[in-house]
């Protein structure tokens, strides 16, 4: 269970200080997926950043399974915007990174290496360099490598948002059917509210106004066979596209 507690962020600089989140407070039971939609400088990063270790310097409490969250004591994967592939190492050097990093002692075992290439469409490719791939190719790269990790805790900055449309729904379709497998607490930020309703179990809408969360819902139909052509999938995308609509728009009232 990931808990967080009146979670604040202020960033100092030398003549200002600005409130990045302010007061958040979030549960996700282990093994949940949560998306977090919010306007361009809410905090989106701000909230992946403190999660990820990266940000220390924080009010409140963040706990993981009832520790603090720290690097060093839990396996976090982190999937940024622009997929994080190293150039100069191949397909399948990328994807052993993550468990090289954790443990450098570790001798990463090929056979798992190779099933989860297959579990993600990139087998045949693992001689091949990140500058040889598709957009969509370096993703399900990124995935096997995270999912490699069997990390404790998946954070994923606007995974999907530079593939096309098409490309994003299958990548979507690839990590539902792994993360199944390995049921990961997840976190992902997205601009889209369709792959909010899609991919999120719990769905975070964080308001423009100082860093705070205006709403949670938990997703009905998370998890449900085909939920794209649902007419409850469409009613709930256009229920939180009018929300947000209105309550980004109230800030400064
Ligand atoms: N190092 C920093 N020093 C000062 N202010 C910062 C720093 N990093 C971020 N901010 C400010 O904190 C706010 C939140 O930034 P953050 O990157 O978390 O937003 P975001 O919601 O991820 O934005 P986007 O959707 O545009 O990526 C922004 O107003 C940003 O300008």
């Amino acid at each position: 269970m990931l808990e967080i507690k009146d979670l604040s962020v202020t960033y100092q600089s030398s003549d200002e200080s600005y409130i990045a989140l302010q007061n958040i407070n979030l549960s996700l039971p282990s093994g949940g997926t949560c998306a977090i939609i919010g306007p361009s400088g809410c905090g989106k990063s701000t909230l992946l950043k403190v999660l990820a270790g990266i940000i220390t310097d924080y009010e409140g409490t963040v706990l993981f399974d009832g520790n603090p969250i720290l690097p060093s004591k839990q396996k976090i994967g982190f999937i940024p915007q622009n997929y994080g592939l190293l150039p100069w190492k191949n397909v399948y050097e990328n994807i052993c990174l993550g468990v090289k990093l954790k443990n450098r002692q570790l001798k990463v075992n090929k056979s798992s290496v190779e099933f989860m290439m297959r579990q993600l469409g990139i087998d045949g490719l693992e001689k091949r360099y990140p500058g040889e791939l598709s957009g969509g190719q370096q993703q399900r790269v990124s995935l096997a490598r995270s999912f490699l990790l069997k990390p404790d805790l998946l954070l994923m900055d606007e995974p999907f948002s530079a593939l096309d449309a098409i490309t994003r729904e299958e990548i979507q379709d690839v990590f539902l059917e792994v993360w199944k497998r390995q049921a990961v607490s997840t976190i992902l930020v997205t601009h889209y509210v369709e792959e909010a309703v899609y991919l999120g179990q719990k769905i975070i809408i964080l308001s423009s106004h100082l860093g705070q969360v205006s709403k949670i819902i938990d997703n009905p139909l998370f998890g449900g066979k085909d939920i794209r052509k649902d007419k409850g999938f469409f009613e709930l995308s256009l229920y939180l596209r009018n929300f947000i609509k209105k309550d980004w728009a109230d800030v400064g009232e």
